[in-house]
């Protein structure tokens, strides 16, 4: 379903260099797959997501997605096939003046979709999310978790066949976090939506991932198959991540405990 051929991404620097985001990289994911992406901050995960739809236009290589070169379509052909991949993110990015309903009509009203046929998808769309009964409340009367669900019925609203989730749970607490993890497998399940999730929560991707690609320094260093019963890291990083933060540790009392040594 996503074929990244050496893409890469460099940046230009207000000093006037550039800055390698992602090194020239490859990477498939097939359809219905589940497919994290993890690392430490800084790593180059969002970038290479944002690759995946051309929000971030590659510095080189092909994107390759449901077979067609993103890379090669005109500006015109591109919006067509970037309605077949729908996107949420960490601060949900709603539209704060309109419903739940308005925000995902909206996306429906921006890719023209038939006045006559939108309430009726909105209705789809709400009911998928669990969220029908606050169809006309306003976002600032949701929680995070639902502003996160208004966001993925949003992005559903074309009838993606894949949904790239920036960082879909950093601003969640735990509960909320798995609800949500819950809401991204149904859709996976029933709806055969190919789902690509970056985190850089170790637990996150284990709970909900086929495949797990770890990025360091703009490079996938290690892709982990977690239908091996046993997962065995072998970079270091892979390593450090699957540790977690240690939050059984008291930081401040270790500091202390630190200094006075
Ligand atoms: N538009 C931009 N211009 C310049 N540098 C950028 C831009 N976007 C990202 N970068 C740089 O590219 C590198 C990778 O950024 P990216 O956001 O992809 O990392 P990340 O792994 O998602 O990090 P985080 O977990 O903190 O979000 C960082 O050093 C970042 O500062």
């Amino acid at each position: 379903m996503i074929q990244l051929d050496q893409v890469s991404k460099r940046f230009a620097t207000p000093q006037g260099q550039t800055f390698t985001a992602v090194e020239p990289t490859s990477l498939q994911i097939g359809a219905g797959e589940i497919h994290g992406i993890i690392g430490f901050s800084g790593a180059g995960k969002s970038t290479l997501l944002r690759l995946i739809n051309l929000l971030e236009v590659p510095s080189g290589g092909r994107v390759i997605v449901d077979g067609k070169d993103l890379t090669a379509l005109s500006k015109t052909d591109l919006r067509t096939a970037r309605r077949n991949i729908g996107m949420i993110f960490q601060h949900f990015n709603l539209l704060h003046n309109r419903t739940v309903a308005g925000n995902v009509a909206f996306a429906l009203e921006v890719a023209g979709t038939p006045r006559a046929q939108i309430a009726a998808r909105v209705k789809e769309c709400l009911d998928i999310v669990g969220l029908s009964d606050k169809t006309d409340s306003y976002p600032s009367r949701l929680s995070g978790g639902q502003k996160q669900r208004v966001a993925i019925a949003r992005a559903l609203a074309s009838h993606p066949q894949i949904l790239l989730c920036d960082e879909p749970t950093s601003a969640l607490d735990p509960y909320t976090t798995r609800d949500i993890l819950e809401v991204l497998a149904d859709i996976n399940a029933r709806l055969g939506v190919t789902i690509v999730i970056v985190s850089h929560s170790m637990s996150v991707v284990r709970a909900i991932c086929d495949t797990i690609s770890v990025m360091d320094a703009g490079n996938i260093v290690e892709r982990i198959d977690l239908a091996d019963s046993v997962v065995t890291p072998v970079t270091e990083v892979a390593r450090k991540l699957l540790d977690d933060v240690p939050t059984n540790v008291n930081v401040r009392r270790l500091n202390a405990l630190r200094a006075a040594a």
